[in-house]
């Protein structure tokens, strides 16, 4: 089930909202200018699978993204608990950074724990299968796999080059939940 938590930046102990409601999820995110919404996934694919599996399987709802949105570039990452390079991919994405344009992410397979840090307010995001999250430009944030990843996400660009991010410095990430599995 995905979730979200609500906690004032500087105050881990104080849960001011939460929920497993989609709607309530989708609602909370929406006043800040964060699109979260549940898409249909096709059962066959499993964390681990194969890039070109999952586009494949999903050819028809990225390329209706891409003509809604105009993205120019999309990438897969597919990670089950053997993959040799979890704790280096899981530390890449933990400390607070930004990027220069949206960053769309499809959940086709798993789950992962989005942390965005917005007006003194951190939202954490329990993003689950059939989770599309789009977190806006230059909005600070984090991710996290956890220990033993299981997931598959499309992401989507608007620039070329695909993933670039802009570190913050801070260490804000580190005070707060980590995804445990
Ligand atoms: C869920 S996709 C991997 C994480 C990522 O691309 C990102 O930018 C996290 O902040
Ligand atoms: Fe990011
Ligand atoms: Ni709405």
């Amino acid at each position: 089930m995905s979730a979200i938590r609500i906690y004032n930046d500087s105050d881990t102990t104080n849960l001011l909202f939460g929920s497993d409601n989609n709607l309530s999820i989708h609602n909370k995110l929406g006043e800040i200018g964060v699109r979260f919404e549940q898409w249909q996934t096709a059962a066959s694919i499993a964390p681990g699978a194969a890039a070109e599996d999952v586009l494949a399987a999903y050819r028809t709802d990225i390329d209706r993204l891409i003509a809604e949105q105009g993205y120019q570039s999309m990438d897969v990452i597919s990670l089950d608990a053997s993959h040799p390079q979890k704790a280096e991919l899981r530390q890449k994405f933990l400390s607070e950074h930004t990027h220069s344009e949206d960053e769309v992410r499809f959940f086709v397979a798993g789950e992962g724990l989005f942390t965005l840090h917005v007006d003194n307010k951190i939202y954490e995001v329990l993003c689950q299968q059939g989770d599309l999250i789009s977190v806006p430009a230059n909005t600070p944030h984090w991710f996290d796999m956890g220990p033993n990843p299981g997931f598959v996400a499309i992401r989507l660009f608007n620039n070329p080059d695909g993933w670039v991010a802009n570190f913050t410095g801070s260490d804000i990430a580190e005070r707060f939940n980590r995804l445990e599995n």
